[in-house]
């Protein structure tokens, strides 16, 4: 479970934050005992009177640890702490001062039902130590339930690449604001729950999770032209073309054109077919002024045609969303293509497209930003963790979403409702963001084990909350 629309910072822009507020004249002790007093409560609610052992490391991520084992035991609760050694001068060494009970060596620590993990966070700096990693992961394991503090000891703050945490960390409570390691690579696996903990830290930041997009009924003087004209590009796999302008209809368009060589294929009768066979056909049609947005990808193919088409969609002054094959064909020369554009275009690569496109160095985010800035479009780089980039350095990303949406045709809906949301006049993230939540929920509402094709019911639900 992880927080909607909660900011996200990484390591440095945490420490400009906490020093931002040491500025003010809170103290690194005040803030460290609204640290330790968040996880205290998380913890005695995950605990349920149940024995517990605290982790402390050398470093603040330590001090709050002493100060969730002072208040744990203070209310009661039978707690044990052992160290990986004397914690660092100042805060930290401060409240291991205020801690009463006996402070034993993490290495002869026994396994005990609730485990918190206040081994390291936002200083994590390099792999955890062999010795240290495999005590750690034997506690884990042997733990009913793990409570990380900030983050899981073992994953980089910034890239969430692991560094030796266990599996089996049950939750984690993040401090202040999340940090990429909840979202993103293996820090999205071993965080577990994520639990937002409010400490009094304001932070700046332009990146987000993703949030329930805020959806308008249609006004009265409505009609199908007002709400969206999306036109879909059919090519050599006609079904995934089919999917995607059933996605558009489903995901709020007011008019969906199907246009392509054969584009008579089964379908609802609300679908309007278009014959287009040869790129001059499809300039002709994409030149109608009532388009407000061209979804060209899914099913394309990658045949002269297809890139005759590419070409053609590209040259229209319309609203692009490129997908599948369309991604392929511009492959590493994407950024070259798209300075051509002149109209807004979105691209909605998995990871293997986006590797094929661009190198990029850095985390998930960091690659995803650079090619929003490269491009000039905005990267919707879809995975467990997707990570929307805008090239002006929004970011938005939903993780978690339903393991279930990994089989085939779930790309061609999605880029079939950005295409619904971009002809309602979305720019930039938003409608990247309403369409991965519209996705994500109608996985949830499709339940388990379910095809593409069961995607589109469940969106009208899905729309209707956000209304
Ligand atoms: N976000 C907030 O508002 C608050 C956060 N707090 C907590 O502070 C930690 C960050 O504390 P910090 O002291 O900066 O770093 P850590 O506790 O994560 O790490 C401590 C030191 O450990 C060393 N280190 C790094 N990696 C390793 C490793 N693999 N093995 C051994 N040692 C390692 C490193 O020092 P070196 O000098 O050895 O490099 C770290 O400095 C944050 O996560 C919160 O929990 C505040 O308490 C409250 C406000
Ligand atoms: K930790």
């Amino acid at each position: 479970m992880i927080p909607a629309g909660a900011p996200i910072v990484t390591a440095a822009q945490m420490r400009a934050a906490e020093d931002a507020v040491f500025r003010t004249g809170v103290s690194q002790a005040a803030l460290m005992e609204r640290a330790g007093e968040a996880v205290a409560r998380e913890a005695a609610r995950f605990a349920m009177g149940r024995p517990i052992l605290v982790l402390a490391g050398p470093g603040n991520n330590g001090g709050d640890a002493y100060v969730a084992a002072r208040l744990l035991h203070a209310n009661g609760h039978d707690v044990a702490l052992v160290a990986t050694g004397a914690p660092k001068p100042g805060a930290a060494a401060e409240m291991h001062a205020r801690w009463r009970g006996p402070t034993s060596s993490l290495y002869a620590a026994r396994p005990r039902p609730v485990l918190i993990d206040g081994l390291f966070g936002t200083g994590m700096a390099r792999p955890l130590e062999r010795g240290l990693a495999a005590v750690f992961a034997d506690l884990a394991s042997h733990a009913d339930f793990t409570l990380a503090i900030d983050l899981p000891s073992g994953i980089d703050t910034d890239s969430g690449d692991d560094l030796g945490a266990p599996r089996g960390i049950d939750a984690t409570v993040a401090l202040g604001a999340l940090k990429p390691a909840h979202l993103i690579g293996a820090g999205l696996e071993r965080s577990g729950h994520v639990i937002l903990a409010d400490i009094g830290i304001p932070v700046e930041t332009r990146s987000r999770t993703v949030a329930r997009p805020s959806l308008a009924t249609p006004g009265i003087h409505s009609h199908k032209y007002t709400r969206g004209l999306v036109a879909v590009i059919e090519g050599a796999m006609p079904g995934a073309a089919r999917l995607s302008a059933r996605a558009a209809m489903a995901g709020g368009a007011g008019y969906v054109v199907l246009a392509g060589g054969e584009p008579w294929g089964a379908g609802p009768d609300a679908l309007v077919r278009r014959e287009v066979g040869t790129s001059e056909d499809l300039a002709e049609f994409l030149g109608w002024d009532r388009i407000d947005a061209i979804v060209l990808g899914p099913g394309l193919g990658r045949d002269r045609r297809a890139e005759a088409f590419l070409r053609t969609a590209f040259a229209a002054p319309k609203p692009l969303v490129l997908d599948g094959d369309a991604l392929s064909l511009l492959g590493t020369g994407a950024a070259r293509w798209l300075q051509s554009r002149t109209a807004p275009t979105w691209l909605t690569p998995h990871a293997g497209e986006f590797d094929r496109m661009f190198a990029g160095q850095g985390s998930k985010i960091d690659r995803t930003l650079a090619a929003a800035a490269e491009t000039g479009a905005t990267i919707l780089h879809k995975g467990p963790d997707t990570v929307i980039a805008s090239p002006k350095g929004d970011v938005r990303i939903l993780s978690g979403a339903s393991p279930w949406l990994s089989t085939a045709g779930t790309g061609d809906v999605l880029a079939g409702i950005l295409g619904a949301q971009v002809a309602q006049g979305g720019k930039g993230v938003a409608p990247a963001e309403a369409a991965v939540w519209l996705h994500a929920r109608a996985a949830g509402l499709a339940g388990a084990a379910f095809i593409a094709d069961r995607l589109i019911d469940p969106l009208a639900e899905a729309i209707t909350e956000c209304l």
